[in-house]
């Protein structure tokens, strides 16, 4: 036969061993017999270009609708079967890639899709030869030799069979798995070059070689891994870098639709996780998706409502209690209401946490018959057991058909391991992370409590793993020590521990270590860790480490990023902590707003002033505005170059009938009249609930005002829909003069005019028939018919005006005093702030902050008058009188006693 139709006959033989691997998928209930088809449960996964070669430690989660990511052009995104076609413009063909994505995000299963689609014939049939590995199998070859061809011809029995030696020829693709759990050495310095694919050598030194590009360079080769395994990789060996983000916000819901064919109870799921923030987020990594499913199923079948889990801990917590409930009804024959934990599922989950414990920490992720009798756990029963706990513990036909274990999912180990070190220590007061060459001198174990020992070195030991395969079991750990989640196992605990004081000490050493020159994969996986304990400070921390540059804004990976988002919303003190977003207490850049935007759109108010924010942030702030669910009611954008392009693309979000805020402010923004255009027609497409928008020190024209006036008009009784618009441009702003002929005996000039104070001797001022001879007030020279701005501060008790000229100047009537008639009206303002407005002797009490400045804006042909209190970068309205000058207007004082004005 032709090599020709040799490959394609081995092709065929090959498609259809794969298709017969990968169609189902072990959703953990193999054993129960429904094993589940991939097809049928695959739900589409986000994935991104993740940077080039640079290739740094990772973590969490993507969360933001739809609907914002096709404005976040920060992503490239990639269909799962192009995972070797690149975005365009990289001219280099792409031989090697590397997918990173945190625990359980859908690695495996994308690999199993791309090689099933290849094997029913669906996709990328260029390839001729798909060969998938897994790093755990390979692993059990460490001791051994083969060449590369062996060790294909080991693998894929077929390929000897059709005695195919070379590949050379062929386009292939290898797949290696899991390289986070991978036994063997990859040493890119020392490993020694090899090039025949023929010669035999460890397997170490051939994946080495394979990666490196020496051994068949017409390979194509994908690598997944965990975030933080990634970096045993030389970056120059990879030529693309993806990330799998997990579910987006619909996929979640497809997964859920798939998993429950029931649309009532997948309505009433979704529904129930949506009630739930933290849970909703979680949700993004389908892992938790298959938990919370199980779990769910269960809570709701049992019970109305009830707390749903918020942290990784409490959830896995429930997925144990699920597990031995299951146990305790389908196997053992007990009822529902029964104690879930007889001493039998005890002992069994004992062992199983010894064994996860003592494997995790050998780096072992795939045991042998010896293992489980080494700990305990009855070989013949070992079937039984992974038939009984089959969501926990699986057992697999290894290579040479030996019998081999491993747990469902590493995560769950991960956990078992935390719980095991918990309850040695509850029990017998043993810390079994405590071995001789890790009893660290730092530890003075008879001043701190041996349980805040015993946290400090797992703290210690998962900083010290290279390739953070102690992360999880950290978060795990720590988790476990809070009252609550012991609660919540409290028949498998029968004993519980840990104080308050001891969950304080450990987070102020969390924040010692956070201090210190972490990576950046591991300072968020202490950030996780703080979550888990449920500490308060926690918000502060990651702002601290943004703002000092511990946390550098441009390194951190889109994943990265993602992951302090998710941990921001999901902490418990976001509830209030984020009430208000200030971008600058994390880092003023573009770069923070757009990665930060699911924090924004579940604030009530997002300062983002003075943070170089351009075009693109009022895109991405826009489509925050078209969502739903979304809290926002101040957005302060003041002092950022937006331009007349940045607003118009924000305008298309406050047209969006979901649009809700309240305050708006965009002073000194370089907007003009074009800008204006698209704001006016934004605003009277929308029965806006705008009630505040400043547009001050802008430059938006005569006609840019009249538009936005008109657009703001109420269209039944024409009156103003936004009580306190600041409109005023640079050129409105006007240099006040105080009249020296309307001055007060007891008022005295300082600062060359600009200061008036009132004092208790009289000054020599000559007779004028302006000057005011009973209340010591003052006029200013300006007389007033267009538009003006000015600014005042004040100590004191003193009322800033405005009046006509012809105020009466003699005696101590209302006619002469400011507001008290229809000449003037005032603002009244005291130490702590100003509390009244008057007009025509009516005082009206406003609320406002402390302050001590205020800005005055006058538009005499409108007929506004508006006083606005002044605070960094932004004017907070007080109040607007709406009116008809009929003649010039002059702006003026009265001072109090002990009190001073200064003009700005
Ligand atoms: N695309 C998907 N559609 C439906 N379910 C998925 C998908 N991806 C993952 N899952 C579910 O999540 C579980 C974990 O996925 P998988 O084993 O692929 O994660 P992983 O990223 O390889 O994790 P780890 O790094 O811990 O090995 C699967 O068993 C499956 O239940």
């Amino acid at each position: 036969m032709n090599q020709e139709k040799l490959a394609d006959r081995l092709q065929a033989e090959l498609k259809s061993k794969l298709k017969k691997k990968f169609q189902c998928v072990f959703e953990g209930i193999a054993k129960a017999g429904n094993s589940t088809l991939l097809n049928q449960i695959y739900t589409e996964l986000y994935i991104i270009e993740g940077g080039t070669a640079e290739v740094n430690d990772e973590h969490e989660i993507r969360q933001i609708e739809t609907a914002s990511r096709k404005v976040d052009s920060l992503e490239i995104t990639i269909e799962q079967e192009d995972i070797f076609k690149a975005s365009t413009g990289r001219d280099q063909p792409i031989r090697t890639v590397l997918t990173k994505g945190v625990a359980g995000i859908g690695k495996t299963v994308l690999t199993q899709k791309y090689t099933l689609d290849w094997a029913e014939d669906k996709a990328n049939q260029d390839i001729q030869f798909i060969f998938p590995f897994t790093f755990r199998e390979l692993n059990v070859l460490k001791e051994e030799k083969f060449s590369l061809v062996e060790l294909v011809h080991h693998f894929f029995t077929e390929t000897k069979e059709a005695g195919i030696c070379s590949f050379e020829d062929f386009q292939v693709v290898f797949i290696f798995d899991g390289l986070d759990e991978c036994r063997l050495p990859l040493d890119f310095h020392k490993t020694k070059i090899l090039t025949d694919p023929r010669k035999s050598t460890s397997v170490g030194v051939l994946l080495t070689n394979l990666i490196r590009g020496k051994l068949l360079p017409s390979a194509r080769l994908w690598i997944t891994t965990r975030p933080a395994a990634a970096n045993q990789i030389r970056p120059q060996c990879v030529d693309l870098v993806t990330e799998i983000r997990g579910f987006t916000d619909p996929q979640k819901e497809e997964y859920f639709k798939k998993k429950f064919r029931d649309k009532k109870q997948a309505k009433m799921i979704i529904s129930h996780i949506k009630t739930s923030r933290s849970l909703h987020i979680m949700c993004h990594i389908p892992i938790f998706c298959w938990i919370t499913a199980t779990v769910l199923e269960d809570v709701l079948k049992t019970r109305e409502g009830g707390e749903m889990p918020k942290t990784l801990t409490e959830m896995y917590i429930h997925f144990l209690v699920v597990q031995a409930k299951v146990k305790n009804v389908k196997y053992d024959g007990g009822a529902e209401t029964d104690p879930h934990w007889s001493p039998e599922s005890r002992k069994m989950i004992e062992s199983l946490g010894k064994l996860a414990f003592d494997q995790l920490q050998e780096g072992n992720l795939i045991f042998y018959e010896s293992d489980l009798t080494e700990c305990g756990i009855d070989i013949r029963a070992a079937s039984v057991y992974s038939g009984v706990f089959t969501q926990i513990f699986k057992e697999e036909r290894g290579l040479y058909q030996d019998k081999v274990y491993c747990f469902i999912h590493l995560s769950v180990q991960e956990f078992l391991a935390a719980l095991h070190v918990h309850l040695t220590f509850i029990k017998s007061g043993v810390n079994v992370l405590e071995v001789p060459e890790t009893t660290s001198e730092k530890f003075n174990s008879r001043n701190c409590s041996e349980m805040l020992v015993l946290f400090k070195s797992a703290v210690d030991k998962a900083l010290q793993s290279p390739n953070g395969h102690l992360d999880l079991f950290l978060r795990f750990l720590l988790g476990l020590s809070l009252q609550t989640n012991q609660t919540l196992l409290r028949d498998l605990l029968t004993q519980t521990g840990s104080s308050s004081q001891t969950k304080q000490e450990t987070v102020q050493y969390i924040k010692k270590k956070l201090s210190e020159n972490l990576s950046t994969e591991k300072n968020i996986n202490l950030f996780h860790c703080l979550n888990e304990l449920n500490d308060r400070s926690l918000v502060e921390e990651i702002q601290q480490s943004l703002r000092s540059g511990r946390l550098s804004t441009d390194k951190l990976s889109p994943a990265q990023w993602s992951a302090l988002v998710f941990i921001l919303l999901s902490s418990e003190s976001s509830e209030e902590g984020l009430d208000v977003f200030d971008l600058k207490k994390y880092s003023g850049s573009e770069e923070a707003l757009l990665r930060m935007l699911p924090v924004v759109k579940a604030s009530n108010k997002a300062l983002l002033s003075g943070c170089n924010l351009s075009g693109r942030s009022c895109e991405a702030l826009s489509s925050v505005l078209f969502l739903q669910s979304f809290n926002l009611k101040e957005l302060i954008l003041s002092d950022n170059d937006l331009q007349d392009s940045g607003v118009k693309l924000l305008s298309v979000g406050l047209k969006s009938q979901n649009c809700t805020l309240e305050t708006l402010s965009l002073s000194g923004c370089l907007i003009t009249e074009e800008g204006c255009t698209s704001l006016a027609s934004a605003l009277n497409s929308n029965p806006s609930h705008l009630r505040e928008l400043d547009l001050s020190y802008n430059h938006p024209g005569d006609a840019g005002m009249k538009l936005l006036l008109a657009g703001l008009k109420d269209p039944h009784d024409g009156s103003l829909t936004v009580a306190g618009l600041c409109l005023f441009s640079p050129s409105d702003s006007c240099q006040l003069t105080i009249n020296t002929n309307t001055l007060h005996t007891n008022l005295k000039l300082s600062d060359n005019n600009r200061k008036v104070a009132r004092v208790p001797e009289v000054q020599s001022y000559p007779d004028h028939p302006d000057r005011f001879d009973v209340f010591p007030q003052l006029l200013c020279s300006n007389g007033l018919s267009g538009r003006c701005y000015w600014e005042v501060e004040w100590r004191g008790q003193v009322y800033i005006s405005v009046s006509y000229r012809t105020i009466t100047r003699k005696g101590d009537g209302d006619d002469c005093m400011f507001g008290n008639n229809d000449q003037s009206w005032n603002l009244r303002c005291y130490d702590d702030g100003p509390r009244s407005v008057g007009h025509n002797n009516k005082v009206t009490s406003i609320s406002s902050s402390v302050s001590n400045k205020v800005a005055v804006y006058v538009d005499c042909p409108a007929g506004t008058l508006s006083f606005y209190t002044v605070s960094s970068h932004t004017l907070i309205h007080l109040h607007t009188f709406n009116t008809t000058f009929t003649e010039p207007v002059y702006p003026g004082f009265l001072v109090w006693s002990g009190s001073s004005v200064c003009l700005c």
